[in-house]
């Protein structure tokens, strides 16, 4: 299949302005109800509106073309950036196809984005309005939150689910592969149409240790970061390996199992190693912790291995960007499995349900190359022609000992978390 891409070049602003702002509003509370863009952690990050630009891609080559497009793109503007840190001057939101030869990636350059970070606070308006005359905030109120949401299985049920996940079991027992994720998805429909802005509101609130994001419809709070890049400085925090949380002792000793689970300690170091394997070429050093630390979420808890790397000066392709390091490293094994090529043909025969952007990396990247992508997951897209519709997503990996009952309580443990979003 050969690259689509669908692009508006008469609507690239001449001019971008970023300003720093006087005083410090909260992100997300900034966001309209329609087109919200965000990447937040701990009331930091970046939230866009309006779109100046847009590429949706697909096909062999997805990514790089979306690095040429947006390198022609951001080259072409006429920046006056006084901020000039990661995430000021010009930026593009990004979610891309868990499958980007197959799937729709989709870039967006907003209009507005207003950033924070240590504490420094801008705006960056594309087009000649005065940036400061475009924080006025969206008028429309905030629909009332649903009474009743309705909730179907996706493409399988329950036990045909725990089915697809025995035969991964079985072929892994084959010597076939060492590792699979599979995923399900979950559809829920709601009384009244569902706002963008409580939903990430409520993500933020009960997670702010994860990256609460949204581009084109597909909104999360994702613990797991992909790559950032800041100059030649990599960093990914790599998970693998649940246990879910429980009361008082209960949850010590949950702790305990998971950091102590043979099972749980070779899913983490295949993740692990799967990244390590595709930055090392780039790379003239690597920081690799010995062992995983725990991430404590509200709904779960993973082992975490923060992973570090300073970016060689020219490398396999010369210098590479950002997005040239995520085509690189994506699927990991945290979402795919080890080798990718086998679980992802695996993927396609047993979950029987298109991913679309699920699993894949979201984030931003600015003019100077830099930028943030994590993998978006405890997810969820919202129907563009139902308002009160979404569909969820949860994955697991498989690997040999894996039990399907309690995959299928991992997962819902993890549809938990936008559930609780909804729900509250
Ligand atoms: C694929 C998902 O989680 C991944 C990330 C963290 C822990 C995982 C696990 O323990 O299976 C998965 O690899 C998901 O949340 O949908």
């Amino acid at each position: 299949m050969t690259a689509a891409a669908v692009t508006s070049p008469d609507a690239v602003a001449p001019a971008v302005t970023t300003v720093e702002l006087p005083d410090s509003p909260g992100l997300l509370g900034l966001l309209p109800s329609a087109g919200a863009l965000s990447w937040v952690r701990r009331g930091e990050g970046l939230v866009g509106w309006g779109e100046a630009d847009r590429l949706e891609v697909s096909g062999p080559g997805a990514l790089a073309e979306a690095a040429a497009w947006w390198a022609d793109r951001s080259a072409a503007l006429d920046v006056d950036d006084t901020v000039r840190v990661p995430g000021s001057g010009p930026v593009v939101f990004a979610s891309i196809a868990f499958d980007p030869a197959a799937g729709t990636s989709v870039f967006v350059v907003p209009e507005v984005v207003v950033g924070r970070r240590d504490g420094v606070t801008w705006l960056t308006a594309a087009g000649d309005a005065d940036p400061r005359d475009l924080l006025a905030g969206d008028p429309t109120p905030l629909p009332p939150a649903p009474t009743r949401l309705r909730y179907a299985d996706g493409a399988l049920d329950p036990a045909s689910w725990c089915g697809a996940v025995a035969g991964a079991v079985r072929r892994i027992g084959d010597g076939d592969l060492a590792k699979v994720v599979l995923a399900r998805d979950l559809l829920v429909t709601a009384d009244v149409p569902l706002d963008t802005r409580r939903l990430l509101a409520r993500l933020a609130a009960r997670f702010p240790d994860c990256w609460t994001f949204a581009v084109d419809g597909l909104l999360g709070a994702t613990p797991e970061l992909l790559l950032r890049r800041t100059g030649r400085q990599l960093s990914a925090r790599v998970l693998a390996g649940t246990a879910p949380r429980g009361a008082g002792a209960d949850d010590e000793r949950l702790a305990a199992g998971l950091l102590a689970s043979a099972k749980d300690l070779s899913e983490h170091r295949l993740a692990v190693d799967s990244l390590v394997r595709a930055l090392d070429p780039f790379c003239t050093a690597l920081s690799v912790p010995d062992g995983p630390s725990l991430l404590t979420l509200p709904n779960v808890r993973h082992l975490a291995s923060d992973v570090t790397g300073t970016q060689r000066r020219s490398g396999p392709g010369g210098r590479a960007g950002l997005l040239d390091l995520v085509d690189a490293v994506h699927p990991t094994a945290a979402v795919c499995g080890t080798p990718p090529e086998l679980a992802n043909a695996l993927i396609s025969e047993l979950e029987d349900m298109d991913r679309g952007r699920y699993a894949g990396p979201v984030g931003w990247l600015d003019a100077r190359g830099d930028g943030e992508f994590g993998l978006a997951l405890r997810c969820a897209q919202l129907d563009e022609q139902d308002p009160r519709t979404a569909r969820l997503f949860a994955g697991c990996g498989i690997v040999a000992g894996s039990v399907p009952a309690a995959e299928l309580a991992e997962t819902q443990s993890k549809f938990a978390a936008f559930q609780a979003a909804l729900e509250s």
